[in-house]
C-alpha cells in the first residue's frame, strides 16, 4: 500500500482515479492546484505524486521540481493532453518517472503505479545497503581510548535499563553514534530507533514531527499523521539538539516523560507510547536553565543518565582505529580495496586538533582520496579543509609583521569555526554566539 497525490484541476478527474487507486488498497490524497499540492508535500510524505500539467494556478512542473529540491524518494508521472508531449519529456527531465496522456485508461494507469511502486521499493533497498555500508545505521562505536571504553562499558552495563541517557559533547563527536548503540544494545533493539534534530525544524513543524496531527489540524494537514512518538513505540527516539526546543514544546515533551501519552495537534484525546528518550546537545544545558530558556524539571528528566563524549583532541587513541575504520568503509563505497595511508599521513592525522571531530577526520579522509589517484596517501594527499589549511596541532604565536589585526583573528576563527561545522552556516553561528545574518556579513558574504 502507498500514499499517492493525485493532482488535477478538474474534481472528476481526480475523484475518478482516487477510486481506481483506493480499490487497490492505496492510501489517496488529492489536490486541486499547485498550491494546494505543494503545501501537502511539505507536511507529508508522499510515495508516489500523480499531477496533471496544466493547473489553475500554475503548472504541474512546479510540483515535480519542489520534489526534485527536496531530494527525497518520491516519484511522480505526469499527465498530459495529448499532443503535448514537449511538456512531459521536460517533466521527464525534472526526475518525472512516466507521463500518461489524457483521457487516461484505467489500466495503464495501474500498470504504471505498480511499476513506478516497485521501482521505489528497490531504490529503498538500495539506499539501506548503502546506508549499511556507510556504517549507518549499524555503524559500530569505535571506542578503544580510556574515555570511549569507559562509555561503552557504561552502555553495557545498562543494557537492561530503560533509563533516559542525555548525551553531552562538541559537534561532530559521535553522539548520534552513541545513541544508536545504546539503543542497539538495549532489550529494545527489535523496535526502530528514530532520530530527529530539534534544531533544523520550524516549531510548528517540529511539534507536528514529534507528537503527530489529526486531519484537519491546519491548512494542508489532510490526512492524519502520526508523528515520531508514535514511530519509536517500543523503541527508542533520540531527540538531537534538544537544547533548540522552543519553551511551548519543551512543556509538551515533558508531559510525554511524565505521562506516557501523545497528544496529536488539533487532537482531544491522547495514545500511550512507550518510547525510550535519549537527548543530546552541544550546548550547555544548566547554563540555558540558568537563563531561563531550558526548563529545569525538563533536564531533570533527560538527564537521568548523563553521558560526555570528549573532543577528539582529547582522546588522541581513537584517530588510528577510526582511520582504519572510515578507510575500511571507503574501500567498500569506492570499490579501491587496496586504499590505505602511509605512516607519516596517519602522524599527521593524529596530531591534527580535529576542531569538527570524528566528522572532520571522516570528512577528510573521503576528500583527501577522492582527489587522490594514489591508493596509499601519503602526507602531502592529506587534505585538511579549504578554510583551515593544515594547520598545526598548536600553532605558535604570530611575530612582528606577521602579527594579525583583532578583525583579522576573528575572520580566522570564524572561517575555522565554519570549517569545523562542515561549512553549515547555521550551526557555526550557534557556536560562535552569533546570527547567521551577522556571520555571513562578517565572512563578507552579504
Ligand atoms: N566512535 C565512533 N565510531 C564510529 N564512527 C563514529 C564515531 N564517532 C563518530 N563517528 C562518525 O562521525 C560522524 C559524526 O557522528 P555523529 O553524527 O554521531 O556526531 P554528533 O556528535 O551527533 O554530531 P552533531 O553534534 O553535529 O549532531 C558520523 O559519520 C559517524 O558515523
Amino acid at each position: 500500500m502507498a500514499t499517492i497525490l493525485i493532482v488535477d484541476d478538474e474534481y472528476a478527474v481526480r475523484t475518478t482515479l482516487g477510486l481506481m487507486l483506493k480499490a487497490r488498497s492505496h492510501q489517496v490524497i488529492e489536490a486541486g492546484s499547485v498550491a494546494e499540492a505543494k503545501a501537502i508535500i511539505d507536511r507529508h510524505r508522499m510515495d508516489l505524486v500523480i499531477t496533471d500539467l496544466r493547473l489553475g494556478d500554475g503548472n504541474g512542473l512546479e510540483i515535480i521540481e519542489s520534489l526534485r529540491e527536496r531530494g527525497d524518494e518520491t516519484q511522480s508521472i505526469v499527465m498530459t493532453a495529448f499532443g503535448s508531449i514537449e511538456n512531459a519529456v521536460e517533466a521527464m527531465r525534472l526526475g518525472a518517472y512516466d507521463y500518461l496522456t489524457k483521457p487516461v485508461n484505467p489500466d495503464e494507469l495501474l500498470m504504471r503505479v505498480v511499476k513506478v511502486l516497485e521501482r521505489k521499493l528497490l531504490g529503498e533497498e538500495v539506499s539501506r545497503l548503502r546506508a549499511q555500508l556507510d556504517g549507518r545505521p549499524d555503524s559500530p562505536l569505535i571506542a578503544e581510548s580510556a574515555a570511549m571504553r569507559g562509555i561503552s562499558e557504561l552502555v553495557q552495563r545498562i543494557r537492561s535499563q530503560d533509563v533516559p541517557v542525555l548525551i553531552t559533547g562538541e559537534t561532530g563527536v559521535g553522539k548520534e553514534v552513541l545513541a544508536r548503540a545504546i539503543h542497539q544494545t538495549s532489550l529494545r533493539v527489535s523496535a526502530p530507533f528514530v532520530a530527529v534534530n530539534c534544531a533544523t525544524l520550524p516549531e510548528d513543524l517540529l511539534d507536528s514531527e514529534l507528537f503527530g496531527h489529526v486531519k484537519g489540524a491546519f491548512t494542508g494537514a489532510v490526512a492524519q499523521h502520526e508523528g515520531l512518538f508514535g514511530q519509536a513505540d517500543h523503541g527508542t527516539l533520540f531527540l538531537d539538539e534538544v537544547g533548540d526546543v522552543s519553551p511551548r514544546l519543551q512543556a509538551k515533551l515533558l508531559r510525554v516523560l511524565q505521562e506516557g501519552e501523545v497528544r496529536p495537534v488539533g487532537g482531544t484525546g491522547s495514545t500511550r507510547v512507550d518510547v525510550r528518550v535519549i537527548a543530546a546537545t552541544n550546548r550547555d544545558l544548566a547554563g540555558l536553565v540558568h537563563s531561563g530558556a531550558f526548563r529545569a524539571d525538563l533536564l531533570f528528566r533527560l538527564n537521568v543518565l548523563p553521558l560526555t563524549i570528549p573532543p577528539l583532541r582529547e582522546r588522541r587513541d581513537d584517530i588510528t582505529p577510526l582511520i582504519d575504520h572510515f578507510i575500511e568503509l571507503l574501500r567498500h563505497k569506492t570499490d579501491r580495496p587496496g586504499l590505505t595511508v602511509d605512516t607519516q599521513a596517519r602522524r599527521k592525522l593524529v596530531a591534527y586538533d580535529w576542531p569538527g571531530n570524528v566528522r572532520q577526520l571522516r570528512n577528510v579522509l573521503e576528500r583527501s582520496f577522492a582527489l587522490s589517484d594514489r591508493e596509499t596517501l601519503d602526507a602531502e594527499a592529506i587534505l585538511f579543509d579549504n578554510l583551515s589549511p593544515s594547520p598545526p596541532a598548536h600553532e605558535a604565536v604570530p611575530t612582528g609583521t606577521a602579527l594579525k589585526s583583532l578583525s583579522e583573528v576573528e575572520l580566522d576563527h570564524i572561517r575555522r569555526v565554519v570549517a569545523a561545522c562542515d561549512g553549515n552556516q547555521m550551526a557555526a553561528a550557534k557556536r560562535l554566539g552569533i546570527s547567521r545574518s551577522t556571520l555571513r556579513r562578517k565572512l563578507g558574504l552579504d
